[in-house]
C-alpha cells in the first residue's frame, strides 16, 4: 500500500480534482495526503462557482507541516492535477523535489489538466506552458487526454502512428510512462473510446464503448487509478486495463442514473472489482 500526496483542486459539491481522486485511492487501500490547490463550490463546467484559488505559499505551508511530522520520506508518490495558477505549479514541482530528496524512489504523476476537445483550454493563461516546460519534464508518469497530448507536443495527431510519435516526443522531455485518455484516432469506431499507455518503447491500447454522457472528473479518477495500479503492478499495461475498466464501470452507473456528477461513492465496487473488464492490446 502506498502513501500518495495528492495536490489538486477540491470541490465541496460533486467530484472533480481531489474530490474525484482521493476516495478511489483510499478504496484501494492507499493512504492519501490531500493538499488542495483551489477550494470551489463545484466544478467550473457549470459556468459559475464560488470559492477561491489558493497560492503557492498556501500549498508550501501545508507541505511544510507534513515535513515537520518527519514523514516525507514515507511518501511514495506525488499526484498533481488542476493547478489554478502557475505559481501553484511551482509549489507542486518544489514539493516533488522535497519528496524525492526524502525518498529518492518516490514518483511524480502529473495529470496535465489544460483542456478538452470541444471546451478548448479551460485553465488560466500560462498553465499550458508551465505544464509543457516545467511539470511534464519533472514527471515520471503523465496522463494527458488526446487534446492535451496534441497541445503539449504542438501536433494535430489523427492516426495511431502519429499518436505514438507524439507520445515518444513527450517521453523524450522526461516522463517514462504516458497514459493518453479519450483517444480518438482514424481507426477509433464512432461508438468507442480508446486509451493508450506507453512505457519503455512499448505501447498498449484499450477500447471501451462510448457512453452517452459528458462529465467532469473522470480524468482525475483515471489518473489516480492508473498511478495506483502502476505502482502496485509495475506494469503500464496492467494499470491501463484496470483503470479503464474501473472508470468505465463508474461512468456506466453515472449514465444509468442520469447524474451530472460522477457517482464516485455509489460506484465504489467498480474500483475494487470492475463489473466489466476490457482487453489490453499491444500496438
Ligand atoms: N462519454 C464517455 N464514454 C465512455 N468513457 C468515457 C466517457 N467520458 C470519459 N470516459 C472515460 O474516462 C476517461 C477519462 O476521461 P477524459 O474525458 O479523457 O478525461 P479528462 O476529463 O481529463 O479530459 C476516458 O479515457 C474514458 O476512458
Ligand atoms: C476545479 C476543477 N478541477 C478539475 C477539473 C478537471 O476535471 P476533468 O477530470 O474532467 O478533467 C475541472 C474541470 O472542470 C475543474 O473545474
Ligand atoms: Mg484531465
Amino acid at each position: 500500500m502506498a502513501n500518495v500526496l495528492s495536490i489538486q483542486s477540491h470541490v465541496a459539491y460533486g467530484h472533480v480534482g481531489n474530490a474525484s481522486a482521493v476516495f478511489p485511492l483510499q478504496r484501494l487501500g492507499h493512504e492519501v495526503w490531500p493538499v488542495h490547490t483551489v477550494q470551489f463550490s463545484n466544478h467550473t463546467g457549470y459556468g459559475s462557482w464560488t470559492g477561491r484559488v489558493f497560492d503557492g505559499q498556501a500549498v508550501d505551508e501545508v507541505v511544510d507541516g507534513i515535513a515537520a511530522r518527519g514523514v516525507l520520506g514515507s511518501c511514495d508518490a506525488v499526484l498533481s492535477g488542476y493547478l489554478g495558477s502557475a505559481d501553484i505549479g511551482h509549489a507542486v514541482v518544489g514539493t516533488v523535489a522535497r519528496v524525492r530528496e526524502a525518498n529518492p524512489s518516490a514518483v511524480y504523476c502529473c495529470d496535465p489538466v489544460i483542456g478538452d476537445v470541444g471546451r478548448g483550454v479551460f485553465v488560466r493563461p500560462g498553465i499550458a506552458e508551465f505544464m509543457r516546460d516545467v511539470a511534464v519534464p519533472a514527471a515520471d508518469v503523465v496522463t494527458p487526454n488526446h487534446f492535451e497530448l496534441d497541445l503539449l507536443t504542438g501536433r494535430g495527431t489523427r492516426t495511431l502512428a502519429e499518436v505514438r510519435d507524439a507520445v515518444a516526443a513527450l517521453q523524450a522531455t522526461g516522463p517514462r510512462v504516458v497514459l493518453v485518455t479519450s483517444l480518438d484516432v482514424e481507426d477509433t469506431p464512432e461508438d468507442a473510446v480508446d486509451l493508450l499507455a506507453a512505457e519503455g518503447g512499448r505501447a498498449w491500447r484499450v477500447r471501451t464503448p462510448e457512453l452517452g454522457l459528458s462529465v467532469n472528473g473522470a480524468g482525475d479518477a483515471i489518473a489516480a487509478l492508473f498511478l495506483a495500479h502502476w505502482m502496485s503492478s509495475g506494469s503500464a499495461a496492467t494499470a491501463l486495463g484496470a483503470a479503464a475498466s474501473s472508470v468505465f464501470g463508474l461512468l456506466r452507473m453515472t449514465a444509468e442514473a442520469g447524474s451530472r456528477e460522477i457517482l464516485t461513492v455509489a460506484a465504489q465496487e467498480e474500483f475494487v472489482a470492475p463489473s466489466r473488464t476490457f482487453e489490453v492490446v499491444e500496438v
